[in-house]
C-alpha cells in the first residue's frame, strides 16, 4: 500500500470452495489460494477469506471440528501474513471460545502477523441453524489497517441490520469488511444489501463469499468490492476464483464531503 495522499490499496477475496466438516482438507486448500493471491502480478495489501472456511456448516459435528480457541488458525494464518507482509481478514471459523462456547469468529493479522483484532458474528442465521449451535457475539469491532484505514468488522446476515453498519461507520470505519456463506437463492438480496450499506455509508464494502455446495444448500459466489458512490469494483461469477481489485480510501472523504450525510443527520427524530 503507498502512503501517500492518493493510496492504493489492493485487495483479493479469496472466492474459494469449501469441504464440509474437513478442517484439514480446508485448511491446505486456504493456504493454496493464499500463497496463489501473492504470488500473483498484483499483490495484495489485504487477502480477505470467506466464512466459516474451517468447517462449513457441519453444525451437527461442530463441537469436535472447531477451533479451540482459534490457536490452529492463529498459528498458520499469522505466520502466512508475516511471511508475505501482507495483511490478513481469515474469514471466520468456528472457534470453541474458553466459555465452551462454539462462536462465529474472523481473526485480522497485519504484516507482521499480529492479531489486530477479532470478531465473532452478533447475528446468527436462523434459516441455517445458527442459533442452535452457536452462541453471539456481543461486541462490534473496528480495526485498523496499515495505520491508515479503519475496517469495521461483519459477517454475512449481519449485513441485514444497517445499524450495525451506520455504528461502524460513525465510529470512523471507511470500509466494512463481510467474510460470507450466502446461498441461493438470495442473490438479488446479497447484491443489494451490500450496495445500499456501501452507498448510505458512504464507505467501501468488501464482502467475500464461497462457492459450492455444503449438503443440499448451493452458494453462488458474486464476491464483491464496492466503492462508496455504490460502485461495483470487482465482482465474482458462480466457481472458485480469487476476486481483486484496487481502492483508494481517500475517496471516502471526497464522497462524505459531496453529500454530507453524517452532517445531515437528525439522530433524535429516529429512536
Ligand atoms: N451465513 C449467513 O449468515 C447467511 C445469511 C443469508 O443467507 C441471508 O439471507 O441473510
Amino acid at each position: 500500500m503507498s502512503t501517500d495522499s492518493s493510496q492504493s490499496v489492493n485487495i483479493a477475496l479469496l472466492q474459494a470452495d469449501i469441504a464440509l466438516g474437513e478442517p484439514e482438507v480446508n485448511r491446505r486448500h486456504m493456504e493454496q489460494l493464499m500463497e496463489q493471491a501473492v504470488t500473483a502480478a498484483v499483490k495484495p495489501d489485504v487477502i480477505v477469506l470467506p466464512e466459516m472456511w474451517n468447517t462449513g456448516y457441519a453444525l451437527e459435528q461442530i463441537h469436535e471440528l472447531a477451533d479451540v480457541e482459534g490457536k490452529e488458525t492463529k498459528e498458520w494464518v499469522s505466520a502466512f501474513a508475516r511471511r508475505h507482509r501482507v495483511n490478513v481478514v481469515a474469514g471466520s471459523i468456528a472457534e470453541k471460545k474458553a466459555d465452551g462456547g462454539i462462536y462465529n469468529t474472523t481473526y485480522i493479522f497485519d504484516r507482521s502477523g499480529n492479531t489486530a483484532a477479532s470478531y465473532s458474528k452478533i447475528h446468527l442465521f436462523r434459516l441455517m441453524d445458527e442459533e442452535k449451535y452457536l452462541q453471539a457475539g456481543s461486541e462490534p469491532v473496528l480495526f485498523e489497517l496499515d495505520g491508515a484505514m479503519k475496517a469495521g468488522a461483519s459477517i454475512c446476515y449481519d449485513i441485514r441490520f444497517p445499524e450495525l453498519g451506520r455504528r461502524l461507520a460513525l465510529a470512523g470505519a471507511d470500509m466494512l469488511i463481510v467474510p460470507a456463506e450466502w446461498p441461493h437463492p438470495r442473490l438479488h438480496h446479497w447484491r443489494t444489501l451490500l450496495m445500499a450499506r456501501a452507498i448510505e455509508n458512504q464507505m467501501y464494502v468488501l464482502a467475500c463469499n464461497r462457492v459450492g455446495t455444503g449438503g443440499i444448500t448451493e452458494f453462488f459466489g458474486h464476491s464483491m468490492i464496492i466503492d462508496p458512490w455504490g460502485e461495483v469494483i470487482a465482482e465474482g461469477g458462480d466457481q472458485e476464483e480469487i476476486v481483486t481489485g484496487t481502492i483508494h480510501p481517500e475517496l471516502v472523504k471526497e464522497v462524505r464531503g459531496r453529500i454530507p450525510v453524517f452532517e445531515d443527520r437528525r439522530p433524535s427524530l429516529y429512536l
